[in-house]
């Protein structure tokens, strides 16, 4: 009983088991309460409207956030933490206090840019054990399908035994040596597995295409534009052409009725999104996610040699980024994630500013909330938009029942949260992030403060402090 008191202390800023979390604006699935939040045990007791649950909670069991939003906490399915292998890149500590911060609270870390990459029982061991009392919020894992594993169904079967939550493929080259591309032979075999276990399989869309390339070698490699041709739309376009062959076998009745097919970090919102458009209406199951780099900025806007906006698929033009808006308000798009991919320093060449060798991944993690709600508002977004894109679908993608709303019996997952507090991210402000210098939002100016960030009921970030130990929980599917 001591053991357990005294890790709570060093888990948690709050050191009640039962206690009330007050809003005047808690964001439930079908309503905007004010009220409270009962939470017992890591878990939500009860969301109880108005005032009479003060007569059974004590003064001291009472956590009032006034007018702050009280929200699910976010669910970022796409996020890359290089733990273990890379951690002089970002590491399981400096991500998920980031995280924290940001008020995300589970995490769904990428098989790839950690060494060795996860694509095997083994190599999830690894994560596993890397995570094991060094993650402030919960993180779950996606293993990698690779030509290496792809024909190998023991070898699938034993990695979605040991818990990943689904797997994860590239269709092009993805920078990382172990972690090689795969074709739609592959992706068909992955999802025939992943059926089984009714998991998702989700794909980075791009193949490379003949590129048009009268004006190559005189071009300037600081400028963005230059960057941008050597990626054009038709690269997505292609990909996902190609995997809508093999997602009709998602469909009922179909070989791979049970599994599911994402696509990440979706760029183009024209024809590669009309062609999702079409699966889904055919009866594939199919989503798609896009990141907030994507709808906060434009290809036009990116400074000469400024590489921190350097991803791929890139960040295309305001029309582009106007009609991914669109679709994502028309729930076209179903969700967000970070794709936070930061490298060292070094590799984004920021000195050179050369696009086309830099290293390629936005780092964002920390700042998703405010940057979405920021750009979000001014296209007239709802907290409840924000909870179906941030928690609710994410939750779903990832199989994580009990998370991704407010409402009793599920973790008590939340953050609180100012929509109206402007900041400005400079050099005062605190990042937790391994480097700031390469975050593609310091020197933005945002609105949305994370007030506190609750995980499992352990009050793990508030007023700028993390609690003092790490009790997230590594999530490997059962
Ligand atoms: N390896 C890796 O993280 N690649 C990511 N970076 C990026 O910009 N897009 C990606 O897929
Ligand atoms: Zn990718
Ligand atoms: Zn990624």
């Amino acid at each position: 009983q001591f053991v357990r008191q005294s890790k709570r202390i060093k888990c948690s800023h709050v050191q009640q088991r039962h206690y009330w979390i007050a809003s005047k604006r808690i964001v439930t699935p079908d309503a905007m309460v004010s009220g409270a939040v009962e939470v017992k045990d890591g878990k939500i007791v009860a969301v109880v409207e108005g005032y009479d649950w003060r007569g059974n909670a004590w003064t001291h069991q009472i956590i009032d956030y006034g007018e702050a939003v009280v929200m699910p906490g976010l669910i970022d399915v796409h996020a890359h933490l290089d733990d273990p292998g890379r951690t002089e890149w970002e590491g399981f500590p400096s991500g998920t206090m980031a995280a924290a911060a940001g008020g995300i609270t589970t995490l769904i870390d990428m098989p790839l840019n950690s060494y060795p990459s996860t694509v095997s029982e083994e190599t999830l061991k690894l994560k596993v054990q890397a995570a094991q009392g060094r993650i402030f919020v919960d993180v779950g894992f996606w293993g990698g399908l690779v030509p290496e594993n792809a024909f190998n169904s023991t070898a699938l079967e034993h990695l979605l035994k040991a818990g990943a939550l689904g797997l994860k493929s590239f269709m092009c080259p993805s920078g990382i040596n172990d972690f090689p591309m795969t074709n739609s032979s592959h992706i068909r075999e992955g999802l025939s597995v992943l059926a089984k276990y009714r998991r998702p399989l989700l794909v980075h869309a791009e193949i490379p295409q003949e590129l048009d390339t009268a004006d190559d070698g005189a071009a300037n490699p600081r400028s963005y534009s230059t960057y941008l041709k050597t990626r054009p739309a038709s690269w997505e376009e292609a990909a996902i052409r190609e995997l809508l062959k093999v997602s009709k076998n998602t469909r009922v009745g179909g070989v791979a009725e049970g599994a599911h097919l994402h696509i990440v970090h979706l760029a183009d919102a024209r024809s590669s999104l009309d062609l999702i458009k079409e699966a889904k209406s055919s009866g594939d199951s199919i989503s798609v996610e896009t990141c907030p780099h994507y709808l906060a900025f434009s290809a036009e806007e990116i400074a000469d040699g400024d590489t921190r906006f350097k991803c791929a698929p890139p960040i295309r033009d305001a029309h582009n980024r106007d009609k991914l808006w669109e679709s994502l308000l028309d729930g076209e798009i179903d969700m967000l994630s970070s794709d936070h991919s930061p490298s060292a320093p070094e590799l984004k060449l920021m000195k050179e500013g050369d696009f086309l060798r830099a290293w390629g991944g936005v780092s964002s993690l920390q700042f998703v909330l405010p940057v979405t709600w920021s750009y979000g508002r001014k296209h007239g977004i709802s907290l409840h938009q924000l909870v179906t894109w941030w928690s609710e679908k994410p939750a779903k993608l990832a199989s994580q029942h009990l998370k991704g709303a407010i409402a009793a019996g599920n973790y008590a997952d939340m953050v609180a949260w100012d929509p109206d507090v402007e900041f400005e991210l400079n050099e005062d402000h605190p990042v937790y992030l391994k480097h700031r210098n390469i975050s593609a939002y310091m020197g933005s100016k945002l609105a949305g403060k994370v007030l506190a960030t609750f995980a499992r009921g352990n009050l793990v970030y508030q007023s700028g402090k993390h609690a003092p130990a790490a009790c997230g929980v590594p999530i490997l599917a059962k």
